[in-house]
């Protein structure tokens, strides 16, 4: 099917739909027997195959403490595929098995490196791969170190080979650190063993095709540029609200809270996205070289107990898609002196040229009303009415919506004629939903950062000035909260908002848009 097949609309895009197929790779998976391995990254590889972009000189090496056998891994992996990448044909399921290994043992143990590497050296062999080497870390963030170092030391980073970013790469999962003190450490270890431009970070927002919407969108159009600036637009809301709870996740989520969870990484790149300036090429380096820029314009917070900028909350008990359920602080794995919170919302200023004076506001949380992951760009308003009796507060802003999960798309508000009197107008809605429009299901977001991890493509995984200025930026917000004197108000699960969150953006005459 050609791309004309799709949707009339879309035809002239296919030049650029090309994808570039993954060379001959061999991939190391640490924590082979967990959830991320499983859920994710499995299906993802398995569904690159089924779409002709796997090499077919591919093996993986799954490893972990737990023992099994390369079949029992293998049964591990195809019931995987059964179960969360559901498309996927037998055929394609079976092959990609067949490519799956396993060695078992301690991270902390030097021979299990050198048995990997002599494993390696077999595998690569049979499977014909003349490629990189990929080490995936999906283990707990407390291993990311002493595995990094270990395989360094087993010869297997190649940092001192000219062309190393083509012989090894590191792919590193999220968090990166638990504040700027631990992600500075961190990055001192990998440092040791690998290039930057050999370490992959991942953060799967920059995965989504619709947060990689907002780059193709700014710098692909005439039309919006311009106008993108403190002259023309009001304020920017980025949301992510989700109606799951912290699940099975205590033990992590209690220690890390929403501000460490979500805010640190996610929102912060994806404001980056809808602010930088234009990089002066969709390379790797020149997009992460704004989005660094752009978040060191970011105004530090004064965080006076009167007018902080920070609101943080936590859920009470409630009704989630009308199911009942319990209170944060009672969630299993929570400690009982917990002041973790599941939400967080701020306001903020970015100091440059172009945006000085335009509030941002960011939120996100667990156990809300809707799951809703959006990027509201609310324009100014006409500076007068010349439609008589319709006064200026009767004309809406022109709001630009980037939908970035459920429901994929984007819209664009705006005032129309009505049929009727001469100054009947209304609110008109102009929609685009990515599924009306190229009838497929969004690609997981592990697809595409896994092909441009073995394509050696860095520019959606983050460099680490950017994760060094988010640490720095939220630093005083981390300390203000350690102590436990800043309010942790409790939210009824289901909420759309509550009063606290919804005073931030109202000291300013705004509202947070409903989810
Ligand atoms: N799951 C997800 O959806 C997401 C996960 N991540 C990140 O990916 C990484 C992996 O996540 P996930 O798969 O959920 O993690 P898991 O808790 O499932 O752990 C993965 C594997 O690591 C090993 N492991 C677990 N705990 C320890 C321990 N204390 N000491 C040594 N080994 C241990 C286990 O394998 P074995 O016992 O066989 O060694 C386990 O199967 C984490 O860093 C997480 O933050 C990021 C985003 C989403
Ligand atoms: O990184 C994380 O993201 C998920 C939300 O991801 P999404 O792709 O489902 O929007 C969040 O639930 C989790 O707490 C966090 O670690």
């Amino acid at each position: 099917m050609t791309v004309q097949d799709i949707h009339p609309s879309v035809a002239a895009m296919e030049i650029v739909c090309a994808e570039t197929a993954a060379p001959p790779t061999a991939m190391v998976v640490f924590g082979a027997s967990g959830d991320l391995v499983t859920r994710k990254l499995l299906p993802s590889l398995a569904q690159i195959q089924e779409r002709g972009l796997l090499s077919e000189h591919f093996c993986l090496i799954g490893c972990g403490r737990t023992e099994y056998s390369d079949e029992q891994f293998r049964r591990i992996a195809r019931d995987a595929l059964g179960e969360y990448a559901k498309g996927i044909p037998h055929d394609t399921a079976a092959s990609f098995v067949e490519k799956l290994y396993y060695v078992s043992g301690d991270y902390n143990d030097p021979t299990l490196y050198q048995r990997i590497k002599d494993r390696l050296a077999e595998l690569k062999h049979r499977h014909d791969v003349h490629g990189c080497d990929v080490f995936y870390l999906a283990v707990p963030p407390v291993l990311y170190g002493s595995i990094s170092e270990h395989l360094g030391a087993a010869g297997l980073s190649c940092k001192d080979q000219p062309d190393c970013h083509q012989q090894a790469r590191l792919v590193v999962e999220k968090p990166f650190g638990r504040d700027l003190a631990s992600a500075t450490e961190l990055n001192r270890v990998l440092d040791k063993w690998f290039k930057e431009e050999q370490i992959y970070r991942i953060d799967h927002y920059l995965g989504k095709e619709t947060v990689q919407n907002l780059m193709i969108f700014r710098f692909a159009n005439g039309l919006f540029e311009p106008v993108w600036n403190r002259s023309h637009i009001d304020n920017i809301q980025i949301t992510i609200a989700e109606t799951l709870g912290v699940e099975h996740r205590a033990s992590y989520y209690d220690q890390s809270g929403a501000l460490r969870d979500m805010f640190q990484n996610h929102m912060l790149q994806m404001l980056a996205l809808v602010a930088m300036e234009p990089p002066s090429s969709f390379d790797a380096d020149r997009v992460r070289d704004e989005k660094a820029k752009l978040l060191r314009s970011i105004r530090p917070f004064q965080l006076d107990a009167w007018n902080s900028p920070f609101v943080r909350g936590r859920y009470g008990a409630g009704v989630v898609n009308g199911q009942e359920v319990p209170p944060y602080r009672d969630e299993p794995g929570v400690a009982a002196d917990s002041i973790t919170e599941t939400f967080v919302a701020a306001r903020l200023f970015v100091d440059n040229w172009r945006w000085k004076d335009v509030p941002f506001y960011l939120r996100t949380g667990k156990r809300l009303a809707r799951k809703s992951t959006e990027i509201a760009i609310t324009f100014k308003q006409v500076p007068h009415s010349l439609f008589g009796s319709v006064g200026l507060d009767e004309l809406p802003a022109n709001i630009l919506v980037f939908r970035i999960q459920p429901e994929e798309g984007m819209s664009l508000h705006f005032q129309a004629k009505r049929p009727g009197s001469k100054i009947c107008m209304g609110t008109l809605n102009m929609s685009f939903a990515y599924k009306d429009i190229f009838n497929a299901d969004m690609p997981e977001a592990y697809e595409r950062l896994l092909l441009d991890c073995m394509t050696g493509d860095q520019t959606l995984f983050t460099r680490f000035d950017a994760v060094d200025l988010a640490w720095r930026l939220l630093t005083p917000v981390l300390d203000a909260w350690h102590d436990g004197k800043t309010p942790l108000p409790e939210y009824p699960a289901g909420s759309e908002s509550f009063p606290q969150a919804d005073a931030l953006p109202a000291a300013d005459g705004h509202r947070w848009r409903r989810l």
